[in-house]
């Protein structure tokens, strides 16, 4: 009785464990976004050469969240990160229309590799406090979305201000748990067949 109780206990307190990959371009605002989100506070950045790691607890999630640096040079370490991703982070400059085309073929390389075909995607679109901060639908047309395969979401922020990090929280915990639901239904299905 005092083993089951205590199972039950674990599996109800348990928090599940996932790993989220957060890239984009360099100058997108991923480390100051990481960093409003674990500490509440923009840090001053420099551009990062290799990655940063950041554990966060949201509802009932565990996440590691690895923050890996965005300049050109550096994007053909990304794929070191793929492994058991459960949601990529995309992080754009909403401002600045004139990298969207390169944010889009970077996307689009990364989530078509077969590693990330059952994560899910939420693309930030960050320095919505700059005047030319393009709409989400917008952004959304412009990096193709809809031509994914995996279950996204975009969502405006400003990393530097702490506007928006919340619900994009929350979005992330709701792909995230459409995620496992679909797994598990899978999993049923399968084992019914
Ligand atoms: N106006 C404005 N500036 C921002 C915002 N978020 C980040 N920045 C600025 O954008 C610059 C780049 O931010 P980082 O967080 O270092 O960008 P990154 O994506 O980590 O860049 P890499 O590490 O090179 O890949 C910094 O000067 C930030 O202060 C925002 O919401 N609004
Ligand atoms: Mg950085």
């Amino acid at each position: 009785m005092g083993t089951s109780f205590s199972y039950l206990f674990d599996r109800f307190a348990a928090r599940e464990k996932v790993r989220v990959l957060m890239i984009g371009l360099d100058g997108a605002g991923k480390t100051t976004a990481l960093y409003q989100l674990k500490l509440n506070t923009a840090l001053t950045n420099i551009p990062t050469v290799g990655f940063n790691v950041e554990m966060m607890e949201y509802k009932r999630l565990r996440m590691t969240v690895w923050d890996v640096g965005g300049q050109n040079r550096l994007r053909s370490l990304w794929r070191y990160y793929y492994n058991n991703a459960a949601a990529v982070i995309f992080v754009v400059d909403a401002s600045d229309e004139e990298r969207f085309h390169e944010a889009m073929i970077e996307l689009h390389s990364v989530m078509c590799v077969k590693e990330l075909k059952d994560s899910v995607l939420l693309v930030l679109a960050n320095k919505q406090d700059l005047p030319h901060a393009v709409t989400l639908v917008d952004l959304a047309i412009r990096l193709r979305l809809h031509e994914l395969h995996q279950r996204w979401k975009v969502h405006g922020i400003s990393a530097t201000f702490h506007k928006g990090l919340h619900e994009g929280m929350e979005l992330l915990y709701r792909l995230i748990r459409k995620r496992r639901q679909r797994a598990s239904a899978e999993r049923s299905l399968n084992a019914f067949f």
